[in-house]
């Protein structure tokens, strides 16, 4: 466990390097490194295994496959599956998202303009509108649109048969997607993080892509604090390797890995500033909880939405944070991580916080879509 740091009471963050998110130019610089076939995946065997066999059925059969749902947290392979399934099956891939279709006749452009046998990927799939959303049933179930023409009494909706196609849906919040449109899916994957063998894997293989030696040891390192995630794993790669071009001969060893991470404010358990001061300001101004999210977000001058989907998802992971009814608290986990003494425990108050863990409903958290491990899950 990394020892306390103090972190000043306003300070400007810099970008995150720990962000799953990514970025226009991030995503260019991905593009290089994705694997373009199943046998080339690292980790995920479960939904790999999985969907060999989908792909396979559908190869001897000589038709497209079943529609198929892709859900995950950012930065775990959701576009690279739907880009292999499109290689997989010699299908070109069309892709686009659902803050792009606005309207139903965005989508049946689309649709009617589909090849035989074409994958359309459609990124960001709970983000899509209604009346797009009930086109998209039926196109999934009878390969069929209705187009509607002309308005009010007098409107008629004219039938268009479509190619039989494959729909690739991907979201980070399959808890969003409603029934009607999930059950359409014949194949659904969860994807899962990835332990830190698999990211070691995975450095590995990015750093022979790029031409960059990378010790055992360094790629350990790199592995354990990329928060079980490939695109975060990828891009501290990218950084450790500007580090060991700057200051030493190129290869990456051990220390050139820490010291770029500390430069980069990584600490051992993927931790970053932000993190960190969520933690200790819970820590240290309250007590450990449990605060309102909105008091705690203020206090490390963030917006509350970001602390809550950018920060927590990971510290709860992590066993550092808890998400209460009442409010936030801090496990004995967070006292240790920053090496602080909790206060001695009041009678009752572990039997209090028990009382206050998740409600069963998922009601405050907002992951609630990141369920148990890999592959298809049948309901
Ligand atoms: N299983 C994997 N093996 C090797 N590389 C991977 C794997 N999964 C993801 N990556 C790498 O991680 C990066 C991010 O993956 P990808 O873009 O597929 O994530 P995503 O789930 O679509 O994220 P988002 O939700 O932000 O769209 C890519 O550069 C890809 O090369
Ligand atoms: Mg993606």
């Amino acid at each position: 466990m990394s020892p306390a740091r103090d972190v000043p009471d306003d300070f400007d963050l810099p970008p995150r390097v720990v962000t799953q998110d990514a970025d226009a130019e991030e995503r260019a610089a991905e593009s290089a490194l994705r694997p373009t076939s199943l046998a080339e995946l690292v980790g995920q065997t479960r939904v790999r295994d999985q969907l060999d066999l989908v792909l396979q059925a559908a190869r001897r059969r000589g038709t497209a496959p079943d529609h198929v749902l892709l859900s995950g947290p950012p930065g775990l392979g959701k576009t690279t599956l739907a880009l292999i399934i499109g290689a997989e099956m010699s299908a070109p891939v069309r892709v686009t998202s659902g803050p792009a279709i606005q309207h139903a006749g965005d989508l049946a452009a689309i649709l009617s303009s589909l090849a035989e046998g074409e994958v359309l990927f459609l990124d960001e799939i709970h983000r899509m509108s209604r009346p797009a959303e009930e086109m998209l049933y039926l196109a999934m179930e009878d390969f069929r649109v209705d187009v509607v023409v002309g308005k009010g009494p007098g409107a008629t909706a004219i039938p268009l048969e479509l190619p039989r196609f494959t729909l690739v849906g991907a979201t980070t919040r399959s808890g969003l997607l409603p029934a009607p449109l999930r059950d359409r899916f014949g194949f659904t994957a969860h994807l899962d993080f990835y332990s830190p063998v698999e990211l070691d894997e995975l450095l590995h293989r990015s750093a022979r892509l790029l031409g960059i030696e990378l010790d055992q040891d360094a790629s350990t390192e790199i592995a354990g604090r990329s928060r079980g995630t490939p695109r975060i794993a990828n891009r501290l790669l990218r950084r450790v390797r500007d580090w060991a071009q700057v200051h030493g001969g190129g290869r990456i060893d051990l220390a050139a890995a820490r010291a770029a991470l500390e430069l980069y404010d990584v600490d051992e358990a993927g931790l970053d500033r932000l993190d960190r001061a969520v933690l200790q300001a819970l820590c240290t101004r309250f007590g450990g909880g449990p605060v309102g999210l909105a008091t705690l977000a203020v206090s490390v001058g963030e917006e509350t939405e970001t602390v809550e989907t950018v920060v927590e998802p990971f510290l709860v992971r992590e066993g550092l944070l808890l998400r209460t009814p009442r409010g936030r608290a801090a496990t004995p986990q967070a006292w240790a991580h920053l090496g602080l003494t909790p206060p001695r425990p009041t009678p009752g108050a572990a039997a209090q916080l028990n009382l206050l863990e998740d409600a069963p409903d998922g009601t405050f958290g907002t992951d609630a879509d990141v369920g148990p491990s890999g592959g298809e899950r049948f309901r």
